[in-house]
C-alpha cells in the first residue's frame, strides 16, 4: 500500500541491525514511517539514522531528550543535521528548556525537523504518576503538560491515544499527537498500560501512530504492517 503520508512509525526495537534491515528492506517508503530508540542509536549510532534516510525513510529519532536547555537545544541541532522527520524532548525539563530546543532549529528554516514533547509515558498510570509525587489524574498532567508544550512553539506531542480526544478540543488540528501504546485487539499489552487499537486510536484524533512489537515481533511483520494499514485505511 501506498501513502503519501502514512500514520504508522514503526518504532525499530531490535538488537541486530540485521533483524532490522531485514524488516526495513521488505517495505517501501509509503507504507509506514520508522522510528529509532535509544536502544539501536546507541548501538548503532547516527550512521543507522543515515542509512535509513537513504533509502528513502522518514525517521522519528526518540531520544527524548531531557537535560538542562544548552545541552538539550544542542541535541536537537545535531538531529536536524542528522536530517531527522521528528525528534522529541521530555516536556517535564521546562519551559527554558522547551524553548531553547524551538530556538536551536530555528536556523533550519522549513528544512527542520518536527519537534514533540513527551507527556507522560504509555507504561504509566496514576499509581505510578503518584509515587514520583504526581497528584493529579493522568488526564490533568498529559493535559498540562501538551498545553504547556504547545506555548512553547512545538509542533506536537507524544501521548496515549486515550488523551488524544481530549488533546485535539483543546490544542486545535494542527497540533500534532504522536500516540505509542497502540495494540490490535489480540496483541500482548506487555509492559504498556494506557493502550488503544489503531482505529480506536485514529477516531479519537492522534496523528500518529508508534507501533513497535505487535510488527516487529509478529511472525511476519510486514503481513502486520499491512493489516494495520488496512484497518485504518478509511479512517481520517
Ligand atoms: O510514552 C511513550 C513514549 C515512547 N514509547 C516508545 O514507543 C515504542 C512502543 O513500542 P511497542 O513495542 O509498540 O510497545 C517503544 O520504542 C517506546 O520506547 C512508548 O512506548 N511510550
Amino acid at each position: 500500500m501506498s501513502n503519501v503520508d502514512p500514520k504508522v512509525i514503526v518504532a525499530l526495537d531490535f538488537e541486530k541491525e540485521a533483524e532490522a534491515m531485514n524488516l526495513v528492506s521488505g517495505l517501501a517508503a509509503g507504507e509506514c514511517r520508522l522510528k529509532v530508540g535509544k536502544e539501536m542509536f546507541t548501538r548503532f549510532g547516527p550512521q543507522f539514522v543515515t542509512r535509513l534516510n537513504n533509502m528513502g525513510f522518514e525517521v522519528f529519532l526518540d531520544l527524548k531528550f531531557h537535560d538542562i536547555p544548552n545541552t538539550v537545544a544542542r541535541a536537537v541541532a545535531a538531529a536536524a543535521d542528522l536530517g531527522v522527520w521528528m525528534v522529541n524532548v521530555h516536556t517535564s525539563g521546562g519551559p527554558k528548556m522547551m524553548e531553547a530546543a524551538v530556538k536551536s532549529l530555528e536556523s533550519f528554516g522549513s528544512d527542520r525537523p518536527l519537534l514533540t514533547g513527551v507527556t507522560v509515558l504509555t507504561s504509566m498510570d496514576e499509581e505510578q504518576l503518584r509515587s514520583i509525587g504526581i497528584t493529579v489524574d493522568v488526564n490533568q498532567q498529559v493535559s498540562r503538560l501538551a498545553t504547556l508544550a504547545r506555548d512553547c512553539g512545538l509542533d506536537g506531542v507524544v501521548c496515549s491515544a486515550r488523551e488524544a480526544a481530549m488533546l485535539r478540543s483543546s490544542l486545535g488540528s494542527e497540533f500534532k499527537l504522536v500516540t505509542p501504546g497502540i495494540r490490535p485487539k489480540t496483541a500482548d499489552a506487555g509492559d504498556q498500560i494506557r493502550i488503544v487499537t489503531p482505529e480506536d486510536a485514529l477516531k479519537n484524533g492522534s496523528s500518529y501512530l508508534v507501533i513497535g512489537r505487535p510488527i516487529t515481533r509478529a511472525e511476519n511483520p510486514l503481513e502486520a504492517l499491512r493489516a494495520i494499514n488496512e484497518s485504518i485505511r478509511n479512517i481520517d
